[in-house]
């Protein structure tokens, strides 16, 4: 398979209709519906390896041997979180074909209708749930399965909000650690509901989550296997990989830029490969706007002292990210609950399988264990929140550059609704430094949903190779605090309801000794991580308020140079994001077919 992939002769100097950069989720995604019409030529540059039939993607276990791993994952760094005890925290990122869906923990979830609808309110028509729903169903095929899990964990579903006919397989996956469902009756008693659509944009209660794992195989799903290798022989689409991308080439044609095509660079040479309608920006939400950067387009006061000639001047590049995080809490679990530490022994692994007639190839874990709330659901300091949250937004709306008043107002009217949630709790039975080993722990993952704090990506270096500042001023904004605390006490006073208290055996991290508020606080700002859902670091909005893009996902001031990834989320998601990539790349496919008339 891997033969069917170019080679650099096939690319360097040719001219191509459209040029992805990055064969990600949503750059694969893309290349798939553009080269649908044969009379259209299509090439995707990725910057890592193919890896094809590789079992550590491929194996819904297998992630734990990619994540940190080089040549899977970019293993970015924040720079120190002044709000956040000072922590750099690492951000991990698919490398290779198939991007972060390779490396991801493979739950598919879909973002509450109101913040989909948000991003249509900040000025971008068109892009509403509706048609976001349209879209994401577009890219998942709902197989059902025979369920080898303890019963009462159940796999609920309204088939009207799921897709029939994507290239992405999606189901509910037949294993479980033994934990979720006791933690799911134990939320029951604290009046949290079992969702029986969680697809419908109504993610309010807790749930089994669907999963990326294909029934008919028992391997992950992912948009290389789903999206590129089903298509790789239309002899109108060609993907290159270990092909870097430096620039972006551009002429100016009247006041506007127009891009003639890419530089990349591969085996140490570097190459140019032209664009005949458009060049496409699919890197990801931390590279995307690195490359614009390295083309002269974003903020002079980044550019300039780099030596980077502006071509376009425009500072809503890398500005505006907004990253989600998530503290845990860390249980050591009786005997018979499942975390991925105990797999690694193949007896263990036997004893599970023979347990498991039903099942199809290894017993895997995924996670699954899904919980969103709004803050109302769990806090009685709700509304003092709330209150703060506001006037702090009054106070300082003179401070925000324009367009961001609109922005964390659209917030808090979110956070405001009692039917939006603001947090999610995660049920997760990955451990990766066991205290014990031979122990079963499972992982409490809080998260805080739409955070308010604004942060940064930007090169600090005209080299492309030098790793981008990534600020994302975690906690900048206290409310993010004020909220994941909350939560972390909703969650642990969960975690002490029966039935869920007599699977755990005691509460490693935050551990006994944190009692009040102010430790908790302190606990939380020291262990943190980010849960990967990085948006908004070109974000679509009107140009005067801060947008990188116009609805079309063209970047402002150029005639050819469209952006399709996260980047152009400009609000913080409820959900997962992988949905939204996907998504994302379904719609942009339909607008550039439109707009080109292909
Ligand atoms: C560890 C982890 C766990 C996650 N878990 C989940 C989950 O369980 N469920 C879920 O829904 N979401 C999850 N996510 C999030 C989700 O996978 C991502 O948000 C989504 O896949 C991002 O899609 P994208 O197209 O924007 O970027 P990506 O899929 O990351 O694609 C960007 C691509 O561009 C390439 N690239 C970058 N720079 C260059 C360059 N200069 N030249 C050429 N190529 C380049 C990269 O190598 C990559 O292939 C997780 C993410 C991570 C990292």
């Amino acid at each position: 398979m891997e033969s069917r992939l170019s080679q650099v002769a096939d690319i360097s100097g040719k001219r191509f209709d459209f040029v992805i950069v990055g064969g990600g989720t949503s750059g694969l995604t893309l290349a798939n519906r553009l080269s649908e019409n044969p009379n259209v030529a299509v090439v995707v540059l990725e910057a890592g390896k193919a890896h094809i039939d590789d079992l550590r993607i491929l194996s819904p276990n297998g992630w734990l041997q990619q994540i940190m791993q080089p040549e899977y994952d970019w293993k970015f760094s924040t720079v120190p979180q002044g709000h956040a005890a000072n922590s750099a925290l690492v951000w991990s990122r698919g490398k290779g074909l198939g991007g972060s869906s390779a490396l991801n923990l493979m739950l598919w979830t879909r973002p509450q209708r109101e913040d989909i609808d948000a991003i249509e309110r900040l000025g971008n028509p068109g892009w509403n749930w509706d048609r976001f729903h349209e879209y994401s169903k577009k890219s998942e095929k709902f197989v059902p399965v025979v369920a080898a899990s303890p019963s009462e964990y159940k796999d609920l579903i309204e088939e009207k909000s799921v897709g029939s006919n994507g290239p992405i397989p999606i189901s509910f996956v037949p294993t479980s650690s033994g934990a979720e469902a006791p933690y799911q009756k134990s939320l029951a008693k604290h009046g949290v509901q079992l969702s029986h659509d969680s697809l419908s944009g109504e993610t309010t209660g807790t749930w089994k989550s669907l999963s990326v794992v294909d029934p008919e195989t028992g391997n992950r799903s992912y948009a290389s296997n789903a999206y590129l290798l089903p298509v790789i022989d239309r002899p109108n689409l060609k993907v290159l990989t270990e092909a870097y991308v430096t620039k972006i080439v551009t002429l100016r044609d009247g006041g506007e830029l127009n891009a003639s095509g890419i530089e990349f660079e591969c085996n140490g040479r570097t190459y140019t490969v032209y664009a005949g309608k458009e060049v496409i920006l699919s890197a990801g939400a931390i590279k995307t706007p690195t490359i614009l950067e390295l083309s002269g387009i974003g903020d002079p006061a980044i550019l300039e002292p780099l030596g980077i000639v502006v071509q376009k001047d425009l500072p809503a590049v890398g500005a505006n990210v907004r990253d989600k995080l998530y503290t845990r809490i860390v249980l050591e679990m009786q005997d018979g609950i499942v975390s991925s530490n105990l797999l690694k022994d193949p007896n263990f692994q036997e004893k599970l399988r023979s347990s498991h007639p039903n099942l199809k190839g290894p017993f895997t874990l995924a996670m699954t264990g899904v919980t969103f709330l709004p803050v109302q659901a769990f806090s009685e300091n709700a509304n003092a929140i709330i209150e703060r949250c506001a006037e702090k937004i009054s106070a300082d709306a003179s401070a925000y550059p324009p367009g961001v008043k609109e922005q964390l107002d659209i917030q808090l009217d979110l956070l405001k609704d009692e039917a939006v949630p603001d947090t999610e709790l995660l049920v997760t039975p990955f451990s990766f430094a066991p205290p014990i080993q031979g122990r079963p722990y499972i992982i409490l993952a809080v998260c805080v949903s739409h955070p308010f704090s604004r942060g940064s990506i930007h090169i600090q270096s005209a080299d492309p190779k030098v790793a981008p500042l990534i600020d994302p001023h975690y906690f900048e904004e206290s409310v993010d605090l004020d909220i994941i605390v909350e939560a972390t006490k909703f969650a642990r006073k969960v975690a002490q309801t029966e039935p869920f208290k007599s699977i755990t055996v005691q509460e490693v991290v935050p551990g006994p000794s944190v009692i009040t508020d102010e430790q908790l606080r302190d606990t939380v700002r020291n262990n943190l991580s980010t849960i990967w859902h990085t948006v908004g670091s070109a974000s679509m909005l009107p140009e005067d308020k801060g947008g990188a893009v116009d609805a079309t996902l063209k970047v402002y001031g150029t005639k050819n140079i469209r952006i399709v990834d996260l980047s152009v989320i400009p609000l913080p998601i409820a959900s997962h994001t992988q949905t939204v990539a996907y998504a994302i790349a379904e719609q942009a496919a339909d607008i550039i077919k439109a707009i080109h008339n292909i």
